[in-house]
């Protein structure tokens, strides 16, 4: 049986697009760039330690496999996870602006006896935002919670003048990537439900208002 080590809404959404069974497993992993680390291996060693965590919580169980994955916007050198604060999603989406940075994600999968590992890299450019249109975003509250303080999924949509890359990947799973590694693991897909604007609203799925 298949297990999503993730607290997000939104993998689980993606995941579910695959038609495979899945549970759920909430894990805690620190996230913390290592001086020095380079961006593409913190992002790879972030999955494996969130799928390794997930793992651990199913070692009574048979045969699980764990799904870990994790997403960070990377621009020059910097790498931007979660805003801490509305001021720190501010910084991050005025650097973001007018430029082109990358979104990696890796997904790490893991079962008693394996371990495989994939990684999506998308190039992302931003149209200049004016100051009213980021202090209008950040105040929506979308950007918490999301790597470089934006979802494509939902409000930035309109400040994406380019993708080069996967939808899925910088939303937080890129899908062809995962189906590729469940294959390898012998886990069948099928094709999940047409998503809904509801199932992809995760801000408003998260706070429980009504859609
Ligand atoms: C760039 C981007 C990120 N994101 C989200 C995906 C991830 O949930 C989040 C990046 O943080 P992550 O640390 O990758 O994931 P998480 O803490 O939300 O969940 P988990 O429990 O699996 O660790 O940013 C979007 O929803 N849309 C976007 O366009």
């Amino acid at each position: 049986m298949l297990h999503l080590a993730s607290q997000s809404p939104r993998r689980r959404e993606l995941l579910a697009r695959l038609g495979v069974p899945f549970g759920v497993i909430e894990v805690d992993v620190p996230e913390e760039r290592a001086p020095g680390e380079p961006p593409e291996d913190y992002v790879r060693r972030v999955a494996r330690e969130k799928a390794g965590a997930g793992l651990l919580a199913m070692v009574a169980v048979p045969g699980a496999v764990v799904l870990g994955a994790d997403t960070e916007v990377v621009l020059d050198d910097r790498v931007f996870g979660k805003p801490r604060d509305a001021r720190d999603a501010a910084d991050m989406l005025r650097a973001l602006s007018g430029r082109t940075h990358d979104v990696v994600s890796a997904v790490s999968l893991v079962s008693g006896g394996r371990e495989a590992q994939a990684v999506s890299r998308s190039q992302v450019t931003f149209a200049t935002l004016e100051d009213d249109e980021i202090a209008g975003y950040v105040a929506s509250g979308e950007p918490m919670g999301r790597a470089g303080a934006y979802a494509i999924q939902g409000g930035a949509e309109r400040f994406v003048t380019r993708l080069d890359g996967s939808y899925s990947g910088v939303m937080g799973l890129p899908l062809h990537e995962t189906a590729m590694l469940l294959k390898a693991f012998g886990i069948a897909t099928g094709f999940g439900p047409e998503p809904s604007r509801a199932a992809t609203d995760d801000a408003q799925a998260d706070t429980g208002a009504p859609r």
